[in-house]
């Protein structure tokens, strides 16, 4: 199971000093979609040439013009973009296309989503890693029914890549874990702890055991 640490709502000297802190402990780095907006795929370009080794997850969330938005997200380095999950079938699979011509990959935001006819849908379009997402204005009181969240991808789960995402923490963390996602996304939690460090190795560690 992979860590991947999402950079939102931060400065670029923020990203850049939380990076020096947690980098050992994380293995995908998100660059988060309020901080592209702030800063143009450029941000992406230099989180690729400082951490050359770690997967770079740009937050895209493309909805439309989706050729377009992938070649950006790939020409900046980024190794997955994300498309949201109610795009039209054309952008997702334009940016399936994309993404193999330049050997990397998309990730599918299924915020909204409650049907597995969507599921499927995605898997003909040549989906193979999705994301489970709480969204900031869902996450309410961090209650979260997991057995209901992951019941969604019962019937592809042999098929698909699955990442998970939404207001995790230290707490919650072992709920998730639960449901053996391949990659667990985890924003706030590191990034607004007094000792980014060690909350990022723990939950490494966490993950690990
Ligand atoms: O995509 C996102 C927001 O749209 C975030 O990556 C995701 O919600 C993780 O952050 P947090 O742990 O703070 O909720």
């Amino acid at each position: 199971m992979k860590l991947q640490l999402a950079l939102d709502r931060l400065t670029k000297e923020e990203c850049t000093d939380i990076l020096k802190e947690t980098q050992s402990a994380i293995d995908f780095i998100e660059v988060g979609t309020g901080v592209i907006k702030e800063y143009g795929t450029s941000i992406i370009k230099e989180m690729k040439q400082s951490y050359p080794k770690h997967i770079i997850v740009a937050d895209m969330k493309t909805c439309d013009a989706g050729k377009a938005e992938a070649v950006q997200a790939f020409e900046a380095g980024a190794d997955i973009t994300t498309v949201m999950a109610f795009a039209h079938d054309a952008t997702i699979r334009d940016m399936v296309e994309v993404a193999k011509s330049y050997q990397k990959r998309v990730m599918v935001d299924l915020l909204g989503v409650d049907s597995k006819e969507r599921i499927h849908e995605l898997k003909e379009l040549g989906v193979d890693l999705v994301s489970l997402h709480i969204g900031k204005d869902m996450q309410g009181d961090g209650k979260v029914a997991t057995a209901e969240l992951f019941s969604l991808l019962e019937e592809v789960r042999a098929e698909m890549e699955v990442s998970v995402a939404g207001g995790i923490n230290e707490e919650s963390l072992p709920q998730f874990l639960q449901h053996s996602p391949d990659i667990l996304i985890v924003g706030s939690a590191i990034t607004k702890a007094d000792d980014k460090a060690s909350v990022a190795q723990k939950m490494k560690e966490m993950i690990l055991t």
